[in-house]
């Protein structure tokens, strides 16, 4: 392996064998391969990446899909099906609760058991143990048997630990998000340090904003396989908005039953009553576009009588919690639109979209009398996405400056 290569694994893959009874597991066992009493569950699936020494890379993925397994697997306490890890240095790991204490064992006792398991001498952890114990921050519970402890003390014992003893390679399986703020904001600090000495660090985060922030690069895991690896915001921003995509589904699944229910009741309508005007489609040119880019709407309409007056349209956009963005129409911008009949499309556009990182929703109305009366709405007609690279946070980029008063 190339000496600048923390990490590197190749064609990785786990398979659990789930037995629905215990008994199912005795009979394997008795009866070795005769039969096969489990059913096989491919948790990572032929999964390569390279790590570059001192690189910070973040692992994403929705629950199940193989990130613990992943970094269980690198720590070494859990063996694969198949393929090759090959580490390159000295790890430090931060796993589930659980692992890595004796319950029965003081503080004390497991910090120099854990220091023992990472070939550290007795004399050398008697010189890091004050650190480690004033980081974890537990007063006397430091002598009393690990099993007593809360699920945060023990979080800010093993943390304390791993930070602690120099490793070449810190592995953090979401510990995070269990110690209270002052000490997440403690160990972020703490890792940030050790990011600047040049320690590798892979990192498992349910935060988008956290990997974004602390992390180099991302690796995001879908059922058990690599779907994306690349810079930490472009990794994040695509598996967001392939959660706001699965949730939309949902939405449209049940959007396009209801639009289906109020075609069919349009057409009985158009069939017995004179209406004035309806929209068509409404359609964009591009659905993923970057922040700054264009953004392009059509809006196709007809109307069915001679003309309609003080006729309007407006197009709207929404945040996916329904909050309300921006929505000019042609009547507040003294924007002619055709308003005889016949069909007619009219473009929309923003020529350069200040929007951050999300998916936008967009309705579309047309009216008579400056808004008053409504012809004809659609309600999240499309959607799009904008993509950011991590500079700035919020909801829209606004002009700004900085300046140093006194
Ligand atoms: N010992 C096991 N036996 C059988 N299946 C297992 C075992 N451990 C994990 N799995 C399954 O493997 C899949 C991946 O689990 P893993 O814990 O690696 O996912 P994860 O991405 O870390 O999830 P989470 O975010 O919920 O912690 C899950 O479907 C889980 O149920």
């Amino acid at each position: 392996m190339s000496s600048d290569i923390a990490i590197k694994v190749e064609n990785l893959s786990k398979i659990y064998q789930i037995y629905d009874r215990p008994i199912n597991r005795l009979k394997q066992s008795l009866l070795r391969g005769r039969r096969k009493y489990y059913r096989e569950f491919t948790a990572l699936n032929n999964v390569s990446f390279q790590i570059r020494k001192g690189e910070t890379v973040g692992i994403i993925g929705r629950n199940g899909s193989g990130k613990s397994t992943l970094l269980q697997i690198l720590a070494g306490t859990l063996t694969p099906t198949s393929g090759s890890v090959e580490v390159n240095g000295r790890v430090a790991a931060l796993l589930e609760l659980g692992s890595g204490f004796n319950p029965e064992f003081t503080g004390r006792e497991n910090v120099y058991m854990n220091g023992a398991i990472l070939g550290i001498s007795k004399e050398e952890m008697d010189r890091r143990f004050n650190e480690i114990a004033e980081f974890a921050d537990i007063g006397d519970f430091i002598d009393q048997p690990v099993k007593t402890y809360s699920s945060g003390m023990y979080v800010r014992l093993a943390f304390s630990i791993a930070i602690n003893v120099d490793a070449d390679i810190l592995i953090v399986d979401e510990a995070l998000a269990v110690g209270d703020i002052k000490f997440q904001i403690k160990c972020i600090d703490k890792m940030k340090e050790i990011k600047n000495k040049g320690t590798t660090i892979l990192f498992v985060s349910h935060s988008g904003e956290q990997v974004k922030r602390f992390c180099d690069r991302a690796i995001w895991l879908q059922n058990g396989n690599v779907r994306h690896i690349g810079s930490s915001s472009e990794v994040v921003n695509q598996y967001e908005d392939s959660l706001q995509l699965e949730m939309l589904k949902d939405q449209q699944r049940e959007v396009a039953a209801s639009i289906e229910r109020i075609n069919k009741n349009e057409q009985e309508t158009e069939l017995n009553v004179d209406i004035i005007a309806k929209i068509n489609s409404v359609t964009m040119d591009k659905i993923r576009i970057k922040t700054f880019e264009e953004l392009v709407v059509y809006i196709k309409y007809t109307i069915f009588t001679n003309e309609v007056p003080n006729f309007l349209l407006g197009v709207a956009i929404y945040g996916n919690d329904r909050k309300y963005i921006f929505g000019p129409n042609t009547y507040l911008d003294k924007v002619n639109v055709p308003k005889t009949k016949g069909t007619h499309t009219v473009m929309y556009k923003i020529p350069k979209v200040p929007l951050l990182a999300g998916t936008y929703f967009v309705d579309a109305g047309i009216f008579t009398d400056g808004g008053l009366v409504c012809i004809d709405y659609k309600n999240d007609v499309c959607h799009f996405n904008v993509e950011s690279d991590y500079f700035t946070e919020g909801l829209v980029h606004i002009e700004h400056e900085w300046r140093v008063v006194k």
